[in-house]
């Protein structure tokens, strides 16, 4: 073991079973503390660069007294979800990210008096990949999101799969972007949360005790959306209610003229992959009618859908075709283990750091270089799949004049708005290996049950339609 951490302070106690004690070593203050800055580099010179400086709140880091950090933590433990407790919060360093609270409206400087609710979604990957990399074919039709849910459900993650699809709400189609909205809001799982003034209100707090009560949610928001109006309760008003949200979610999400570089992303046409996903329920249904699939996404080059999308894509060539790259850039690393901070694989995420994200060529010339760009890509594709959408929203005064700041109507109210970005750290180089197995065990999950299943029913489809045309048949 490495002779600097033969150190009896930095080793703390961790668990024990029955026959093993275990203890941490903990990582020193300034590791900490250059992976927190790491965090507000990233943000600062890539995803505000992609993303654009409104979306993206980066912070700082900030030191903090170490009583103050231990008392802190003793007082929320209570209050933790039990499936997160199994990981400790660091009260070593006294270094801490220090971020503007995204669930206010962050486009007003002082702190807000009125109410504030807040739409928290987490959207994941919204395309299905064309890299010619990938081995099952099953890959370019169904989306990631539809397959993991299978697996999702099998391991106990989530009781139920969801009829949300990434590349309905990606699409910029209104209808399918409501289905889309609806089905999160029926299935919350962690795509979901409403927050009002700044308290869960819809949502999973833990996988265990998920609030999906419609007519609770809708007690809650009637005051936003019909303020001064004695719209009875019961079902229809729940529905009303829940109609206008929507609707306010969806202009939100294609609004916005905010200026940022994912522009320069923009991948060839050869490069994007189908617009829907087979196994969304919008499409499946639409199949059914007999009507063609829909149109490509319309989403408004301004907005943060249409960003998110393009940082996405900057994984051109699907795990399947990253991770050999990536075994390069190891076997690379192996025989020359000083050059990983030459390479900036831990950082610093600065300017050449973005420049070089920007070359989107598929052309392997058998470098290190090469497979070293495709890797960083895909780490920051990563991220952005798995990046949180918040939308803070305040009723605007009825004469108020809108000063400026963005307001969005609903058919009752109008309501000052924001977008951010949250859970913007760069996704470690090290999870290249898990991303590929846990490809590969959503893909054969899927293939194993659901698509099995399929092709066991359109069989059974294929053998009654053969019964009916013998029927037809003149003989
Ligand atoms: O791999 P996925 O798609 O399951 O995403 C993980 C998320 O699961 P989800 O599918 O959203 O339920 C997962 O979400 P939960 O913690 O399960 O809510 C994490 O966001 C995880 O990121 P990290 O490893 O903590 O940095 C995410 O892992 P990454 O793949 O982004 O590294
Ligand atoms: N700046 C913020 N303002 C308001 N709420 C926040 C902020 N940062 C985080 N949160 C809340 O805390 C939750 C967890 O934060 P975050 O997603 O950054 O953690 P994480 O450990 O990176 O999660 P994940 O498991 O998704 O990777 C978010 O879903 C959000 O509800």
């Amino acid at each position: 073991m490495d002779e600097g951490k033969m150190d009896e302070n930095e080793w703390r106690y961790h668990g024990e079973g029955n026959k093993s004690l275990v203890v941490a070593h903990a990582q020193t203050s300034e590791e900490i503390f250059q992976h927190l800055q790491n965090i507000v580099d990233f943000g600062k010179n890539v995803m505000k660069e992609f993303l654009g400086e409104n979306y993206v709140h980066c912070g700082e880091v900030v030191q903090l007294p170490l009583d103050f950090v231990k008392q802190l933590c003793l007082k929320i433990q209570c209050e933790r979800p039990e499936s997160r407790c199994d990981k400790d919060l660091d009260t070593l360093s006294g270094y801490a990210l220090c971020l503007p609270n995204l669930a206010r409206l962050q486009t007003y400087q002082f702190a807000e008096r009125r109410p504030i609710l807040c739409v928290e979604i987490k959207p994941k990957c919204g395309f299905i990949p064309s890299s010619s990399d990938v081995t099952h074919e099953l890959k370019h039709r169904v989306c990631r999101y539809c397959m993991h849910q299978h697996l999702k459900v099998a391991t106990g993650k989530w009781k139920q799969i969801s009829k949300y699809c990434p590349l309905d709400l990606y699409s910029g189609n209104k209808q399918r972007m409501y289905f889309a909205l609806k089905s999160l809001l029926q299935e919350a799982q962690n795509n979901l949360k409403i927050f009002k003034n700044g308290e869960l209100i819809y949502g999973c707090k833990d996988a265990r005790s998920p609030m999906a009560d419609w007519s609770e949610l809708a007690h809650h928001l009637k005051p936003f959306f019909f303020p001064s109006n004695g719209l009875a309760s019961g079902p229809h008003c729940t529905r009303a209610v829940i109609r206008e949200l929507v609707r306010v979610i969806t202009r939100v999400l294609l609004s916005g003229s905010d200026k940022g570089r994912a522009g320069a992303l923009r991948s060839g046409p050869g490069l994007r992959g189908p617009p829907v996903c087979e196994a969304s329920p919008f499409s499946r249904s639409l199949r059914c009618q007999g009507k063609n699939t829909p149109e490509r996404s319309g989403l408004p080059k301004g907005c943060l859908l249409y960003k998110t999308l393009q940082v996405q894509m900057l994984d051109l060539l699907d795990i399947e075709g990253l991770y050999p790259l990536y075994r390069r850039v190891e076997r690379y690393l192996e025989e020359f283990p000083e050059e990983r901070k030459t390479l900036q694989i831990d950082g610093p995420y600065d300017e050449a750091f973005y420049q070089r994200l920007l070359d989107l060529s598929t052309e392997d010339d058998g470098t290190v270089a090469f497979a070293l760009t495709k890797v960083q890509q895909y780490r920051v594709a990563m991220t952005a799949k798995d990046c949180s959408i918040m939308i803070a929203l305040s009723p605007c005064l009825q004469d108020a004049s809108s000063d400026q700041r963005p307001v969005v109507p609903s058919s009752r109210s109008r309501f000052a708005f924001s977008v951010s970005v949250l859970d913007l750290d760069l996704k470690p180089y090290e999870s290249i290996p898990h991303q590929y197995k846990l490809d590969s065990k959503i893909v054969n999950y899927y293939l194993k049950t659901v698509h099995a299943k399929d092709a066991t029913v359109m069989s059974t489809r294929f053998k009654e339609s053969e019964d009916c045309t013998l029927v037809l048949h003149k003989v």
